[in-house]
């Protein structure tokens, strides 16, 4: 286990700048690698570094570290010294159903042996540990999410659901287009499930992650925990269904889970970026149970509700916008919740940087100068790389950087694919505004996207939506 954080630590200091090394990474210390139930325990000193590296760092770890041990590891991170002593191995039925997908430990007991049982630290201790394995992020909630004629109808149905699940609508399913608020709205759900103290088993996962235990389960020819483990759960919520296209043996798997679940009244929550008929690629019995709930979309926010979003964020975040600057921004942002997020952060840094304490129209001009000329129909290579990298959950920086794995270099291909569409840069320039890549690298890159385009509707599809995002 040494040796792997080691590797870790190493891994990390290529990805992340060195102070975020060592303010979060650095005071991190491995505790016991539990092989039965390929569970890795991580302490750190304080409540609040915990917070933050469980919500910015636990996937990279785990990714990590299911790389080095060769089949997917659960990261569990403790306080120190709150029972951080290595757990005993567990044996049995149990111990066993942990070598399923992503850890599959079924939500069971504790491993961590944190006080008797019955006591408000177990019963912490337990909360927290059906949170991990729930993967739900505890930021995201009914009370901060706001409502308005574009999303008050899937508001309504999940709080129905988190109420009764399994009961009312099953599966219910959620979509709309990038950054609208599906993802906030199913961990609310979630998490108000585990807030009930009914002891539910919760589970938030991104199809993509989902497609990627089938394939662990395949390799590891590990199906029956696989099942075991999902259709064990009380809520399943699936994240952009849509990357289940042509994904033939996750959609069969999943069919399996669905059938079970709903069957046994057990909740099944869906996203996805277009309703269920229109899924390209997936099997029409699944669409067929996709349909037989409730299916509810969240639209673009009108403007009044971008402001009462604004107004809300820049509250949160102990900011003071007067609404005639969150009007401003609110009538020049128009596409979704994630952009004006972005612009908030913006907005509030310039203005610290700049020694301005009270924020004003003036100065959202000056801050959000690239976003506004891209919603007055310029579209800069900056904004398309933001958009690209911002739809494929990766890192901008990745736009520039050397990595080349296939997550990161069909996004940038992508990128700059968009970037000869849609501006009027050449080929060399965008090659330079891409980490100084030569100006073949981006003609093939623009050649290879538009060849798949052809040919792939899933792509294609990708590809409508984001140019529609940037066109504003
Ligand atoms: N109604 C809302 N009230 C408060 N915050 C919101 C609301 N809708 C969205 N957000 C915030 O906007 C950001 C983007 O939302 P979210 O990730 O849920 O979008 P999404 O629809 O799942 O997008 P994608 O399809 O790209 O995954 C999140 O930070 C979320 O908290």
């Amino acid at each position: 286990m040494k040796d792997f954080w080691q590797t870790c630590v190493q891994r990390l200091e290529q990805d992340l700048p060195s102070q975020q090394i060592s303010a979060w990474i650095r005071p991190l210390v491995p505790l016991a690698f539990d092989e039965a139930e390929a569970v890795l325990r991580v302490s750190a000193p304080n409540r609040f570094k915990l917070d933050w590296v469980r919500k910015n760092f636990a996937h990279q770890i785990e990714t990590l570290a299911t790389e080095w041990y060769e089949r997917p590891v659960q990261v569990v991170f403790e306080l120190a010294g709150a029972g951080a002593s290595p757990a005993p191995a567990r044996s049995g039925p149990a111990a066993r159903l942990g070598a399923g997908p992503d850890a599959a430990t079924a939500q069971a007991a504790p491993t961590t042996p944190v006080a008797t049982p019955a006591s408000p630290v177990a019963n912490a201790a337990a909360a927290e540990l059906a949170h991990d394995r729930s993967r739900l992020n505890t930021d995201l909630t009914f009370d901060n999410f706001v409502t308005g004629k574009a999303n008050q109808l899937a508001r309504a149905a999940a709080l129905q659901v988190a109420e009764n699940p399994g009961v009312s609508y099953n599966p219910l399913f959620l979509y709309g287009g990038v950054g609208l608020g599906k993802t906030h709205l199913i961990h609310a759900i979630g998490n108000a499930l585990l807030a009930s103290g009914k002891g539910a088993r919760v589970r938030y996962v991104h199809a993509d992650q989902y497609v990627s235990d089938v394939v662990k389960a395949y390799q590891r020819k590990a199906f029956d925990e696989f099942k075991r483990y999902y259709h064990s759960l009380d809520l399943l919520l699936i994240d952009d269904i849509q990357f289940f296209a042509g994904k033939n043996r996750t959609q069969e798997e999943f069919f399996y889970a669905f059938e079970a679940m709903v069957a046994q009244r057990k909740q099944i929550i869906i996203t996805s970026d277009t309703y269920p008929k229109e899924l390209a690629n997936i099997d029409s019995r699944l669409i067929s149970r996709f349909d037989s709930g409730l299916t509810v979309a969240i639209e673009p926010p009108e403007l009044e509700m971008r402001v009462a979003i604004l107004l809300r964020k820049a509250q949160t975040e102990g900011v003071t916008m007067p609404e005639e600057v969150a009007f401003f921004i609110a009538k020049h942002l128009r596409s979704n919740v994630r952009e004006l997020e972005g612009a908030l952060r913006k907005v509030s840094a310039y203005a610290r940087f700049h020694g301005r304490e009270v924020l004003t129209v003036d100065v959202c001009k000056d801050a959000l100068k690239d976003l506004l000329s891209v919603s007055n129909g310029q579209i800069t290579v900056e904004n398309i790389q933001k958009t690209v990298a911002d739809f494929y959950k990766i890192k901008v920086a990745d736009m520039y950087s050397k990595r080349r794995p296939a997550n990161i270099a069909m996004p940038r291909q992508v990128a700059m694919y968009l970037a000869k569409e849609l501006t009027q840069k050449s080929l060399p320039e965008i090659g330079d505004l891409f980490g100084g890549r030569d100006h073949t690298t981006v003609l093939h890159a623009v050649r290879k996207i538009s060849d798949a385009r052809s040919k792939q509707t899933e792509l294609n599809h990708a590809l409508h939506v984001l140019e529609q995002t940037l066109k504003g």
